[in-house]
């Protein structure tokens, strides 16, 4: 380990995150009775520029109004390149209950977008005496945004969460698709005549990941648009889940189960996990660093592997 050590990201379940457009208040009540993990209310693309203030009052009053159980409660706001952005952050503080938990911001390019918010935040959190502090999320959706995102994942010690957001992420990149996450089909090699799929995500996600997990960040997946394909949906979720993410948006209440599924440790999982970390208790006892379980190499690294499987189960039993 570096003399710095890895700070540990924020020991919350963070397995889905469903959306819903700040203009559809009839959605609210069901959102909030769902089982994903964290709310994302949204005023940015989900909503057309003519509703955006009326999305704004309906999520002030909603955040107040409906049983949010224990779920993380965060609204998206508008980008930093729009008109909107600061009149998002002013009435959702000066006007919402102290419910709300968290602002995402889209699209951030830079370290200095997340100072502008949390300056900004900082400033009416103080005015208004507010109690609860506000974390942000960011997603991580355009070109600048993936080559600063270490300097963004460093930015601000309120930001507990990053995500990858696919559609956005494609189009500032120029990426010739319409497609949301998942196989992209012009991306293949080609050997003896058999077409093998890879994954456009991978080396973004990648980073993703790297960058929150050196600074203690939670790693997320965005969106999977087409959500009449849960097969897909699966496999870009254990992509993502193998790759270090712990959890993956729900743009429509049937992905939520799916990732719940993918992003909850199995119990064999869990169980294969434990029994690691006796092996390796028992090989420390007899005075050695390494192991034999079933047939294969166990030392104290895999012990630390190990302990992330446990760590995330005991998460999210709570
Ligand atoms: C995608 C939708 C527009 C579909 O809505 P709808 O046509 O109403 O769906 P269904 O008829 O299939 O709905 C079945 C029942 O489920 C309820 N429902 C629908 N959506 C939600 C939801 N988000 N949360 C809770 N419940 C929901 C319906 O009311 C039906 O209920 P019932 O009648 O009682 O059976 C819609 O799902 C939707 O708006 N989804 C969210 C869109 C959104 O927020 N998009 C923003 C995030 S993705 C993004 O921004 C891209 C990203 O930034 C990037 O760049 O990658
Ligand atoms: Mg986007």
């Amino acid at each position: 380990m570096s003399f710095r050590l890895q700070p540990a990201a924020p020991a919350r379940p963070n397995r889905c995150q469903l959306f819903g457009p700040g203009s559809r208040p009839a959605l609210f009540e069901k959102m909030a009775a769902s089982a994903a993990d964290v709310i994302n209310l949204d005023l940015e693309d989900s909503v057309a520029p003519g509703d955006k203030a009326e999305a704004r009052r309906n999520i002030i009053q909603a955040i107040g109004d409906v049983d949010w159980g224990n779920k993380h409660l965060s609204v998206r706001i508008n980008g930093l390149d729009t008109p909107y952005w600061y009149r998002d952050v002013v009435d959702l503080l000066e006007q919402s209950s102290d419910r709300l938990d968290q602002i995402m911001i889209p699209k951030v390019g830079c370290a200095a977008d997340v100072y502008a918010v949390d300056a900004l935040v900082t400033a009416v959190e103080a005015a208004k005496g507010r109690k609860k502090r506000i974390a942000l999320e960011v997603i991580i959706e355009t070109a600048a945004g993936i080559a600063h995102v270490e300097e963004i994942a460093a930015s601000s010690p309120r930001l507990q969460a990053m995500s990858l957001g696919a559609a956005d992420f494609a189009a500032s990149m120029g990426m010739q698709t319409t497609g949301i996450g998942g196989t992209q089909e012009n991306y293949y090699m080609v050997r003896e005549g058999v077409k093998h799929w890879s994954d456009p995500w991978h080396w973004a996600q990648a980073a993703i990941v790297a960058a929150c997990r050196t600074h203690g960040v939670l790693p997320v997946d965005g969106p999977f648009g087409d959500f009449s394909d849960d097969e897909g949906f699966l496999a870009q979720a254990r992509r993502s889940a193998t790759l270090g993410m712990v959890g993956k948006w729900a743009i429509h209440p049937k992905q939520i189960a799916l990732a719940n599924e993918v992003f909850t440790p199995s119990e064999a999982q869990v169980s294969e996990a434990r029994e690691i970390l006796a092996a390796m208790e028992a090989a420390k006892s007899a005075g050695q660093g390494a192991a034999t379980y079933k047939g294969r190499l166990i030392d104290i690294a895999s012990m630390r592997q190990a302990e992330v499987i446990v760590r995330q189960a005991e998460i999210i039993a709570g």
